[in-house]
């Protein structure tokens, strides 16, 4: 294996496992699997780049910490050369971590200074100017990110926002140097290093930036970002003939699908919408119920069953609902239920011979997919076609194999639900 991939989510962990996988022509991508948290048991030789998804963009910072290292012991062991810690493009942490302690760690534990901080998905409309992340026109503590349930943005000055985080300064490398280049950036990166800078944030605006960050990270134990930092890195093994390339095989499956949404993101909640107007089987699940027991995952789970085609089941609900919902129970409660309820209604419907899940939400597509991992006893997935930017299809099991689709709230077109199902082998 040559790159370690820790990611703190599991659509993260999609995202730039796709990325890693595509690569960029005409070189493309390297051999990748995705890791339902630290694998546990050897692996198919041949992976040259793998990716851990953690649960830990919501924990406490030194429970992300210590996992965070456990995923380095192990990728160290698989002899990676290089490795990346992929966190939110839209810089998911609240002031208290996590982005800022598990990369200080990361780097301490691989003696690395003057490491890549770089959240941009320009594909996605996350840019990084003057160390400022932009979504789209809007700076990122205007673009809805202020509203998240678990990690309201609202400070769109990354540099100002990691050093909150961070026992170190923070540097910059402005988008006129990347301009310049590979050395230029290399030589940037160097001097905050020995300026003492640990952390620092690197602009970019397209994948042009991506691709000349990526070629300048050449030979790095270490850089940190979104899924976009990954870029330019498979090129860099693959012209030295370190690394063969993706062959990129999928076979689809058919039978019963679901879809379960537990994001509450403008994006999700406008394809919840979407899904409802073109007449698909919709159930809105009812926090309050939920929390007082009379919705429970049978009730979801013989929705699906009855609703055969392209079901869908949601909590996703408006920010102020959200808001309220909090407010009375706690917002760790209702996202430990939420989680436990969208987890076990995946159990169930493997056990019923389901063999298609579509998950919206970070949150829930890592409670859905540990859960789905540990019921078959598979830790690795494979990568199939990406429905729309940043979401792959995940095959996990070399018979009959179940597949996952995992969307981070914020991506996927407004027909994604229904494109997604339509990628994984039908609606049937
Ligand atoms: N109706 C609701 N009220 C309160 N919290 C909710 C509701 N629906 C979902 N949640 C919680 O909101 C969080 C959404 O996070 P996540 O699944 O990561 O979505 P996203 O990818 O949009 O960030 C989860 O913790 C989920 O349990
Ligand atoms: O970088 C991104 O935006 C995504 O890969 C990601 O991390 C998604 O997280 P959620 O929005 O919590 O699904």
């Amino acid at each position: 294996m040559l790159i370690g991939v820790i990611a703190d989510d599991f659509t993260g962990a999609s995202d730039i496992a796709n990325t890693l996988a595509k690569g960029v022509p005409p070189e493309g991508g390297l051999r990748t699997a995705q890791f339902s948290g630290v694998p546990t048991r050897a692996v198919a030789s041949g992976i040259e780049a793998g990716v851990i998804a953690l649960k830990s963009r919501s924990a406490p910072a030194e429970e992300a910490v210590r996992e965070s290292l456990a995923a380095l012991n192990w990728f160290r062991a698989q002899g990676c050369r290089q490795i990346v810690f992929k966190y939110c493009s839209t810089f998911d942490s609240t002031p208290a971590g996590n982005i800022g302690p598990v990369a200080e760690a990361l780097a301490r534990a691989l003696d690395a200074k003057g490491v890549t901080v770089c959240p941009a998905f320009p594909t996605m409309g996350r840019t990084i100017y003057q160390g400022h992340l932009f979504v789209h026109d809007r700076l990122l503590s205007e673009s809805g990110m202020e509203h998240h349930p678990l990690t309201p943005m609202t400070d769109p000055d990354i540099r100002r926002f990691l050093s909150k985080q961070t026992s170190t300064p923070v540097g910059l490398v402005p988008q006129q140097v990347v301009a310049l280049g590979a050395d230029a950036i290399a030589a940037k990166l160097a001097a905050a290093g020995q300026a003492g800078q640990v952390l620092c944030v690197v602009d970019a605006v397209c994948d042009g930036d991506l691709l000349r960050i990526g070629k300048a990270s050449d030979g790095a134990p270490l850089l940190t970002g979104g899924s976009g930092i990954a870029l330019g890195l498979p090129r860099n093994f693959i012209v030295r003939g370190d690394a063969t390339g993706n062959e990129g095989t999928f076979t689809p499956a058919h039978g019963p699908a679901a879809i379960l949404a537990g994001s509450c993101s403008g994006a999700t909640r406008g394809q919840i919408d979407q899904h409802i107007a073109a007449g698909h089987p919709v159930y809105p699940i009812d926090v309050p119920e939920v929390l007082a027991g009379a919705v429970t995952a049978e009730t979801l789970t013989e929705f699906i069953s009855e609703n055969p085609g392209a079901p869908l089941v949601y909590s996703s609900g408006a920010p102020d609902v959200v808001r309220q919902i909090q407010d009375r129970y706690g917002r760790e409660v209702v996202a430990a239920q939420l989680d436990e309820l969208f987890a076990e209604t995946a159990r169930q419907l493997l056990r019923r011979g389901w063999r298609r899940i579509v998950v919206a939400g970070g949150e829930t597509s890592g409670a859905v997919a540990l859960a789905v991992a540990r019921e078959l006893d598979v830790e690795a997935m494979t990568l199939g076609p990406e429905i729309d930017p940043g979401v792959p299809v995940l095959s996990l099991g070399q018979q009959e194999p179940v597949l996952l689709a995992l969307k981070s709230g914020n991506f996927g077109a407004p027909d994604f639900f229904s494109k997604a199902l339509d990628v994984m082998g039908g609606i049937r």
